[in-house]
C-alpha cells in the first residue's frame, strides 16, 4: 500500500479528503505522517484524531527544517508526500528526493509564484474578472509552482462571485480532484 505522508500549515481539508476516500474505502492509500509548520494549524487535531502520527517542524524547533522532515519522511518510509495547504517553499534537497505533489487553487500557470496562495489567489482571480479558475496538482520542484502539471479541472465564476464563494467552488473541487489523482497513482496509470 502506497505511504504517504502530508505538509499543511492549517486546516489541511485536502488531507481530510483523502482521509474520508481512505475510510470509504475509495482510496486504498495509508496516511502516516502530518507535519506543521504551524503549532496552531488545525490539521494537527485532525490528524490525531485519526491516529495519525503528527509533528510541528519550523524554524523555532529546528534548525534545518526541511532536513528534519526529510528524515521524518525516510523514518515513515513515505513514497508520496502531498502538499495540503503548505505555505513555506520546500528545498531543492527535498524535492529532488521524494515524489512530492501539491494542490494549487488556480489554473497554472497563471495565478502561481511567490505571493499567490489561499485567498489571495482567489482575490486576484476575481479583481481580474476571470470567467474561470480551477485547481492545478503538479509535482513539486525547486521553484514555486512551475513542477510538472498532472490534474487541472476548472470551474466557471459567476457573474456576482466573491473571493468567500470562490474559495469555497475551489475547495470542493480541490478535495475531489486530490482523490481523482491519488486514484491514479495507485492504479500506476499516472
Ligand atoms: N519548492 C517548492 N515549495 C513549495 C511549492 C512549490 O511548488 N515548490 N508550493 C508551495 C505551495 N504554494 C502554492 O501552491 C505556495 C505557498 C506559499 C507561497 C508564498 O508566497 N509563501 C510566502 C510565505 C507565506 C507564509 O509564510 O505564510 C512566501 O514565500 O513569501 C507561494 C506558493 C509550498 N512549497
Ligand atoms: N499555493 C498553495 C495554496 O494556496 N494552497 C491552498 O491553500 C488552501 C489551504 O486551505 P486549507 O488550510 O483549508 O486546506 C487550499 O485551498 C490550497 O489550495
Amino acid at each position: 500500500m502506497i505511504r504517504v505522508a502530508v505538509l499543511a500549515s492549517h486546516n489541511g481539508s485536502g488531507f481530510n479528503a483523502l482521509y474520508e476516500a481512505v475510510i470509504k474505502k475509495e482510496l486504498n492509500i495509508e496516511l502516516v505522517l502530518v507535519i506543521s509548520n504551524n503549532q496552531n494549524a488545525s490539521v494537527l487535531q485532525s490528524a490525531s484524531d485519526y491516529g495519525i502520527d503528527n509533528f510541528v517542524i519550523n524554524s523555532k524547533t529546528d534548525a534545518n527544517p526541511d532536513e528534519k522532515i526529510a528524515l521524518l519522511l525516510k523514518e515513515y518510509g513515505c513514497e508520496y508526500v502531498f502538499l495540503s495547504g503548505y505555505m513555506k517553499k520546500l528545498s531543492s534537497d527535498l524535492t529532488r528526493e521524494f515524489n512530492i505533489i501539491n494542490s494549487h487553487p488556480a489554473l497554472l500557470p497563471r495565478y502561481g509564484g511567490e505571493g499567490m496562495y489561499g485567498r489571495k489567489v482567489h482575490e486576484a482571480v476575481i479583481k481580474n474578472r476571470e470567467n474561470e479558475s480551477g485547481v492545478t496538482i503538479h509535482r513539486v520542484n525547486e521553484n514555486y509552482d512551475e513542477g510538472e502539471i498532472l490534474l487541472q479541472t476548472r470551474v466557471t465564476l459567476s457573474e456576482d462571485e466573491s473571493v468567500d464563494s470562490l474559495e469555497t467552488k475551489i475547495k470542493k473541487l480541490e478535495q475531489i480532484s486530490i482523490v481523482e489523482l491519488f486514484k491514479k497513482i495507485q492504479e500506476s496509470t499516472l
